[in-house]
């Protein structure tokens, strides 16, 4: 099994770049683009579906043969905006030309083409959870809205001294409609940004048991388990999810040892 914690490689350019076959499972891919003002990504989505997020920054974004303009608000994901984000198909060529210094995401995943890149619109909000479970979510392109072949993207802000993804759960065996087998990575930021926080991913028969202190910028890789994030005092978390599997959809059980935590009064 792959390193399930990935640093960044750098600070400039690509510095993520995590593919199905350096993560060891079918489905999931996550790029990060970190670029300086006049820096230019590009690249060919192949047999996948892509969706950019703009995490920070500005930048003009073509994609498709089709130019999309300025895109991008906040210039920091903890000013918790939502983000500017674009559907790229597979078998489609897109660019970005960064206008401020930016984070660009690519999430990635098997695309079955057929559907227009196009600017993907209406992010929801929510809050989960309560007391010091409490954390807000950005839904961009969940099974409710009908944006893309597979992939399954949300962001989430945890605020200092809370938890998320938690209770803990696990969505790994393609057993719809009770739970979906689904790859995922967080990619972690930390406000302020010396700070860490916690992600522990593990099986319910042990076998996987790892528990993690996440930096400003890591990935965690999910392949299977459950995959609970802790937030310390003093340091406000956020992370971008990528799923996806042979269906577009999210099943999830929760651990049987802390289900009753959603129940409790
Ligand atoms: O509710 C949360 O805290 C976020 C998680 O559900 C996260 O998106 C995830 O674990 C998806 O499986």
């Amino acid at each position: 099994m792959a390193e399930l914690l990935v640093k960044p490689r750098g600070s400039s350019g690509k510095i993520h770049d995590i593919t199905p076959e350096s993560a060891g499972w079918g489905y999931v891919g996550f790029g990060l683009y970190r670029l300086k003002p006049g820096e230019k990504a590009a690249e060919i989505t192949g047999d996948r579906e892509v969706i950019l997020v703009l995490v920070e920054g500005k930048a003009k974004l073509s994609a498709a043969g089709q130019d999309f303009g300025l895109m991008g608000e906040r210039m920091s994901v903890f000013e918790r905006l939502k983000p500017h984000c674009l559907y790229v198909p597979s078998g489609a060529k897109w660019q970005a030309f960064a206008e401020t210094e930016c984070t660009l995401a690519v999430c990635s995943a098997p695309g079955k083409g057929g559907r227009p890149a196009s600017i993907i619109a209406d992010i929801g909000f929510e809050e989960r959870g309560k007391g010091a479970n409490t954390r807000f979510i950005h839904p961009i392109a969940m099974e409710d809205k009908d944006v893309a072949d597979s992939l399954l993207v949300t962001e989430v802000f945890t605020p200092a001294g809370n938890w998320s993804s938690y209770p803990p759960h696990r969505h790994d065996e393609d057993d719809y409609p009770n739970m979906t087998y689904l790859e995922e990575t967080y990619y972690h930021r930390l406000n302020p940004s010396q700070g860490f926080g916690v992600q522990r991913v593990f099986t319910e028969d042990g076998s996987l048991d790892e528990t993690m202190a996440v930096s400003d910028g890591d990935v965690v890789l999910v392949p299977k388990g459950h995959h609970p994030c802790g937030a310390p005092y003093g340091y406000e978390m956020y992370y971008l999810n990528v799923m996806a599997g042979p269906l577009r959809k999210w099943r999830f059980k929760n651990h049987p040892d802390h289900d009753w935590i959603v129940h409790a009064p």
